[in-house]
């Protein structure tokens, strides 16, 4: 079922100076489609929780609609919704069984006992369950845990699920299993779901497109590919992943690529933000993996550097480069180090990148 924002906006009165407002959510629009997984990702305080529970009618909005499968909900309450909201501190109750948990909705429902054990018994198998049916949720691991909370929300069959934050209590390796299990059941089930995180390779994991906020406002809503290597502007560019920004100026746009000098150099490049225009100020982005190294000094470069800092991770090999007029250091990353080579503090190095793996955007 799809979901929908209208100009949608919160605005909040502090309760002890009621002049006082502050703007959480500010005209958000998007449309979820059935069957779709949206992450709503940024900041601390950007606005997210806020719009979720805005859908979830845990929230008000001060302005604007809600439309969850073509209907108006704006004054429907949280229960009416068919929406279930998968919560980080797991919300399981602790007195009763795994299996008590899960058909526990269904229970409330009225559905007849042979019916609940039925599609209990569905959704434990299918959420590798069966085995901790009787268990009390204070022996399960926090994985487990998670696991009962998201079957529970799952076997009442809700046209929306929604999750808020829901694997910041797990620790790193199970975080990692988990969002590929929540995007594994999500797809079989092809439940629409909004998921909201403030960590970007969860968002990326579990994504068919996402939402970035700042501050209230869309920053950019695109796939995990678009978010990356598209970014539509600084903010979108620095806060997901690593980047590093040349300035430039536009000097030419054609059809097939945008020509920008960078000290009175021009090169074309395919990939950019549509808003620019010839004269622009702008930035080149590219990441640390599009960087490529080089010791020889007569390849062909963008510019030479210092190595200032060399560190060995194993799979990969970070660099970070002193470059001669620049106040900020430039990232580089190494994914294939045995082949390509290390380089250690103190070299020099000639840099350079495919225009493919760039972006330009307005500075
Ligand atoms: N009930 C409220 N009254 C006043 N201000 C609120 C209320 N709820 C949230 N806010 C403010 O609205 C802004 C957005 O909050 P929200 O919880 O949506 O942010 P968030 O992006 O989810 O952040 P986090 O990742 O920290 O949860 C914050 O500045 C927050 O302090």
């Amino acid at each position: 079922m799809s979901v929908e924002l209208v100009n949608v906006t919160k605005v909040f009165t502090d309760h002890d100076n009621k002049d006082k407002e502050f703007t959480a959510v500010n005209n958000v629009n998007i449309k979820i489609l059935d069957g779709e997984m949206v992450t709503f990702l940024g900041p601390s305080g950007c606005g997210k929780t806020t719009t979720l529970r805005i859908i979830s009618g845990f929230e008000n909005q001060t302005a604007g609609d809600v439309f969850i499968g073509g209907e108006l909900v704006n004054d429907l309450p949280a229960n009416k919704r068919d929406t279930s909201m998968v919560f980080q501190s797991y919300a399981i109750f602790p007195h009763l069984s795994v299996r008590q948990n899960i058909g526990f909705g269904l229970e409330l429902k009225g559905m007849k006992k042979n019916v609940i054990k039925e599609e209990t018994d569905k959704i434990m198998e299918t959420m590798g369950l069966t085995t901790l049916g009787n268990r009390q949720p204070s022996q399960l691991s926090g994985g487990q845990q998670q696991r009962v909370a998201l079957a529970r929300a799952i076997v009442n069959k809700p046209k929306v699920l929604l999750f808020d934050e829901p694997l910041s209590n797990l620790d790193a390796k199970l975080r990692e299993h988990m969002r590929t299990e929540i995007r594994r059941i999500q797809k079989q089930f092809g439940i629409t779901s909004i998921y909201v995180t403030h960590d970007q390779s969860e968002a990326m994991t579990v994504s068919d497109r996402i939402m970035v906020m700042d501050k209230g406002v869309i920053q950019q809503i695109g796939t995990p590919f678009e978010i990356y290597s598209r970014p539509q502007n600084y903010f979108v560019a620095d806060f997901i992943g690593r980047a590093n920004f040349i300035e430039a100026d536009v000097t030419e746009i054609g059809a097939e690529s945008i020509t920008v000098a960078v000290d009175g150099t021009d090169r074309n490049y395919p990939s950019w933000q549509k808003d620019l225009k010839k004269g622009d100020k702008a930035y080149i982005v590219i990441r640390p993996e599009g960087l490529k190294l080089s010791s020889d000094k007569t390849a062909h470069t963008f510019f030479s550097a210092a190595v200032s800092q060399a560190v060995y991770l194993g799979a990969t090999m970070e660099y970070e480069l002193s470059v001669e007029g620049r106040d900020k250091p430039v990232v580089a990353v190494s994914h294939n180090p045995i082949q390509e080579g290390f380089y250690k503090e103190g070299d020099r190095v000639s840099v350079s990148f495919d225009p493919v793996s760039a972006h330009i955007i307005p500075r």
